[in-house]
């Protein structure tokens, strides 16, 4: 590990695997990736600090064939930086090819490499619910009965989603951890009449295109392009159900299995998460209350609890109780 950072002039971040504390940890040759070491490497404030180290441990990061051995790419060679640019470039099938694949070989930083289809693992399957916060704590009894009975399986339909313990199955492996799905809003008003162009365009569900206007140093005007793949990718035209049937409708036959789900909107101010997102707690509220009431799980007594509130400048407000102050959040950083 020592002589394979000297190699580069970065000797000085090895330190002996036995001294904790900041500095690098050393360890078998064969181990770098798995043992700790690379994210070691790359971690903000222990590893490189200069521009320059940085550079220098990125190409001896890129000469390793991650078996452990350090192939023979020249350490000099000119740091190019990663980018999703692609200018004029590959065919938007490159977009997997290993070189894109995240700069440090399959399975680490790759999120492409991860197989997401693991949803259900069993251990998850069986996990209780665990009761909302916000609702006191009752004594129940039937509590063991219900998660032990809950645990037989599906077995009813649901609008066609569900029709067996297999199908389910066979479903629930379909749905990954995590979906990203993008949504493109339509230009509004005042972009029009200012006459601003539409820098995305959607090719296909999966594919967009971000046209970025830019000036080269001479100030002469050019755009350059950024294709992106998503799990998902719906353009202006499509409505709010066809976004609920994307993303929170498959999930709602999941949660019934004792399965957390997440769903969060995350963009600009004025990109539309408060248009995408209003609609879907009520829609996926319809379609839990049709499942409740499904005969295998009014067996299971399952219960529904519903919590709203706000978090704002550091504080935790209840919006079902006259936005009461339940806490204030304090967050540290180490
Ligand atoms: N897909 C869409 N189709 C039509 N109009 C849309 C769409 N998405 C957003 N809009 C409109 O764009 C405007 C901004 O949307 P919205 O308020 O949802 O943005 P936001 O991301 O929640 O913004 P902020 O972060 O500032 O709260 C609204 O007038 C909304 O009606």
């Amino acid at each position: 590990m020592a002589r394979w950072l000297q190699s580069a002039g970065l000797q000085h971040l090895a330190v002996s695997s036995s001294a904790p504390g900041p500095g690098l940890a050393m360890g078998m040759a064969g181990d770098l990736r798995g043992g700790g070491i690379l994210p070691n490497l790359l971690m903000q404030g222990y590893g490189p600090q200069s521009i320059e180290e940085k550079q220098k441990l990125y190409m001896l990061l890129r000469s390793l064939n991650f078996n452990g051995e350090s192939a023979s790419a020249p350490i000099s060679e000119p740091y190019t930086p990663t980018t999703q640019s692609f200018s004029g470039g590959p065919p938007i099938d490159g977009f997997y090819s290993p070189e894109l694949r995240g700069e440090f070989g399959a399975g680490l930083l790759d999120l492409h490499a991860m197989d997401d289809s693991e949803l259900l693992s069993e251990n998850v399957a069986s996990e209780p619910f665990e009761a909302s916060p916000f609702v006191p704590k009752e004594t129940d009894d039937d509590e063991d009965d219900i998660i032990s009975r809950s645990q037989q399986g599906l077995s009813e339909n649901y609008g066609g989603a569900i029709t067996r313990e297999k199908e389910s199955n066979t479903k629930e492996s379909n749905v990954g951890k995590i979906k990203v799905v993008v949504r493109k809003r339509p230009l509004n008003r005042k972009e029009i009449s200012r006459k601003e162009d539409d820098v995305i365009d959607v090719h296909n569900s999966q594919f967009l295109t971000v046209h970025e206007p830019k000036l080269k140093v001479d100030l002469t005007a050019y755009v350059d392009k950024h294709e992106f793949c998503f799990d998902a990718v719906l353009d202006e035209a499509v409505t709010n159900d066809e976004v609920y049937r994307e993303t929170v409708e498959p999930i709602i036959p999941i949660i019934f299995q004792r399965t957390k789900a997440t769903c969060f909107a995350y963009g600009q101010t004025g990109s539309g998460k408060t248009y995408t997102m209003q609609p879907l707690p009520l829609r996926a509220a319809q379609d839990m209350v049709h499942l409740l009431h499904q005969p295998v799980y009014l067996s299971q007594n399952f219960k529904l609890w519903l919590s709203y509130f706000e978090i704002y400048g550091g504080k935790l407000y209840d919006l079902l109780s006259e936005r009461r102050l339940i806490a204030a959040l304090h967050f540290y950083t180490i």
